[in-house]
């Protein structure tokens, strides 16, 4: 068994983009550094898109600089088009991630023009990153995999030909995303091995909402089918602001808690990392975190195995 297991904190951009309340962009900082520090070397800062549909996203320019100074630190950036992704490129991301729904209304609420378009887009970005002169990973979230909420079921065979598309399109890295939170360990079972038949090692990680509170069962079950990186969000904030009825993330906390007490390794100090909720909760006072394993404290039973 594969005992390392990749995590990308997206509590500054998913967590924090349909927040009720804005986040002060030194306190993003300042956070940004504690989840650092607790060990997530893997951070998705914010996002480079319209700072009128988005405001929470408006300072990604300006934070991204002071965050490629935190050592051993990959640095992620969500961007939507073109526009965007040269804005990250420029601003030093290492990673850039664009979203493509297999839902085409949910693509058109979410980007602007529908799956086929986007992935076009994709292909635009990829080629313009492969002219720069210095390499960024270009990631792409399959978004409304399991499910929308406008369109309904979303159909395993289109959600494996959209990945296949955005390989094709020049995507490094792709994601299966449960926009909404509706899938369940056997449907991600049948969607993580339908895309691993058309697009093999390329699929790599699970972006999950824990709408049904299914989320960890979803992540074991993705564990079972080989996965070992996830996205998750201290706290379990987040959600898709044009995703009807979406919410909040899997909880970075319970998520470490669930594959270190399992055995496999994620490089994340959990005292260190609660002790990060502390600032996100006093500057979000009006969201609710959640957190089975901050809210029982660290059993006696939990491994030493960051000590180790
Ligand atoms: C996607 C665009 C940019 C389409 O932008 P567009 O195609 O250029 O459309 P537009 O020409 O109609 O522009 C719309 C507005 O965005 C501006 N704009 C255009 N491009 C940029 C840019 N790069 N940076 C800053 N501003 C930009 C543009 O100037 C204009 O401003 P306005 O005149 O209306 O004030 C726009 O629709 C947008 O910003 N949408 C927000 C998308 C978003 O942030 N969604 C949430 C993240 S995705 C997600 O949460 C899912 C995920 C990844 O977590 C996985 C999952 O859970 O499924």
């Amino acid at each position: 068994m594969e005992q390392e297991v990749r995590l990308c904190e997206v509590g500054p951009r998913d967590g924090l983009q349909m927040a009720r309340g804005m986040m002060a962009a030194d306190d993003k900082l300042r956070w940004i550094r504690q989840l650092a520090a607790a060990g997530l070397r893997e951070i998705e800062v914010g996002s480079f898109v319209s700072p009128r549909l988005v405001p929470q996203m408006a300072d990604t320019g300006q934070l991204l600089p002071q965050v490629l100074g935190i050592d051993g630190l990959t640095v992620c950036a969500l961007a939507c088009n073109l526009k965007g992704a040269i804005a990250a490129y420029e601003a030093g991301a290492h990673v850039i991630a664009i979203p493509v729904s297999v839902s085409d209304t949910h693509s058109h609420a979410n980007v602007g023009k529908g799956t086929d378009a986007q992935v076009e887009a994709v292909a635009t970005i990829a080629d313009w990153l492969r002219s720069q002169a210095r390499p960024a990973r270009l990631d792409v979230a399959v978004a409304t995999a399991f499910g929308c909420s406008m369109e309904g079921a979303v159909p395993v065979r289109r959600v494996a030909q959209v990945a296949a598309a955005v390989m094709r399109a020049g995507a490094d890295e792709i994601a299966l995303a449960d926009t909404v939170g509706y899938a369940h360990p056997a449907g991600v079972r049948e969607a993580v091995r339908a895309a691993q038949d058309a697009v093999g090692a390329r699929l790599v990680k699970l972006h999950l909402h824990d709408t049904m509170g299914l989320g960890l069962a979803n992540a074991l079950a993705g564990l079972d089918e080989g996965i070992r990186a996830f996205d998750a969000c201290l706290g379990g904030l987040g959600g898709c602001p044009f995703a009807p009825g979406a919410s909040g993330n899997i909880v970075t906390e319970d998520l470490v808690f669930m594959l270190e007490s399992m055995g496999y390794r994620t490089g994340v100090d959990l005292p260190r990392l609660l002790a990060a909720r502390a600032l996100l909760a006093a500057s979000l006072p009006r969201e609710t975190l959640r957190s089975g394993v901050a809210a029982a404290g660290i059993p006696r039973t939990y491994p030493a195995a960051m000590a180790a």
